[in-house]
């Protein structure tokens, strides 16, 4: 039997670059495939995994740079691998990294991710996937135990361990999430990721060198702590998904928990964060 769909016809204003962030972020929430159209884009989800509230909670309907409206209509299941296949360019970062699908040719860059997002953020298109892949590849993992929450398509686990992690835990709290983390583990033959469905809950007695935590400022500013308890001293924490006018809030935190401010990269309004821990945990 065919699954129900629904297409949604979103109107973007202005069109770059919002769709593009628009696009990521509706992959976090279930949508499977996108087709670019003159005035934004259509987004299509299996009607049995909608839910009435998921664009709320999107950033994009909270950025007051954009205008976004839209139309829904049920249809019936086409073939949204070739779909997606049209709409989905590899990224390369900073000349080095290039996360691309499992159909793009293989990439010339020092490092490669192979992610087949399905219905998870993490192609590399967001600025914030992008900025935490900057941050990554200057950041020294060899040897380092990694936590990527919020893990989304596994993209930053997988490129970890590629920089020579010597173990990474992946969690997202949702179950695609989890679903496609371990498909991509698997498709780019990592041996040393593993990954949770969960949220900072299953931390503790944890321990890592390195915290990366690419979510929204509200699920931070409530798990910080719980993510400072684990960093070893001297560790690293790399922060995105937030606005730059959360800076001050974010600050504040990691400051009361002796996290010290090192760099800030910016891209499009968004923001990523990175933070040494000053002291002994336990
Ligand atoms: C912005 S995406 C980032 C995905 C990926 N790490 C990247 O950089 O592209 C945020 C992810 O956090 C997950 N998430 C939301 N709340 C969470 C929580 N409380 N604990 C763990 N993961 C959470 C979402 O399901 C989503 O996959």
């Amino acid at each position: 039997m065919s699954a129900i769909y629904l297409e949604f016809d979103f109107k973007v204003s202005p069109k770059t670059p919002f769709t593009d962030i628009l696009m990521a972020e509706l992959g976090s929430v279930g949508f499977e495939s996108f087709e670019e159209t003159e005035e934004g884009l259509m987004g299509y989800i299996q009607k049995e995994f909608w839910n009435e509230n998921a664009l709320q909670d999107l950033y994009s309907f909270e950025n007051p740079l954009v205008e976004i409206s839209y139309e829904q209509r049920e249809v019936e299941q086409v073939n949204w691998n070739e779909e997606w296949e049209k709409n989905f360019d590899p990224i390369v970062v900073d000349g080095r990294c290039t996360v691309r699908a499992p159909f793009h040719e293989k990439a010339t860059t020092e490092y490669e991710v192979i992610i087949e997002p399905k219905m998870s953020f993490g192609t590399g298109h967001h600025e914030t996937t992008h900025m935490m892949i900057q941050l990554l590849l200057d950041t020294d993992l060899k040897e380092k135990d990694v936590l990527d929450m919020g893990c989304g398509t596994g993209v930053l686990a997988i490129l970890a361990e590629k920089l020579g992690a010597r173990h990474a835990d992946a969690i997202d709290i949702d179950r695609w999430c989890y679903e496609n983390s371990l498909e991509n583990v698997e498709r780019n033959s990592c041996r040393n990721i593993d990954v949770y469905e969960g949220d900072a809950n299953l931390l503790e007695g944890k321990e890592y060198d390195v915290v990366i935590a690419n979510i929204n400022r509200n699920i931070l500013l409530q798990d910080l702590e719980k993510y400072a308890a684990v960093l070893r001293k001297g560790g690293v924490l790399l922060l995105s998904g937030f606005y730059e006018d959360d800076i001050p809030i974010l600050k504040e935190k990691c400051s009361s928990l002796k996290l010290n401010f090192t760099q800030k990269l910016e891209k499009n309004l968004w923001v990523a964060l990175k933070f040494l821990n000053l002291r002994q945990i336990h």
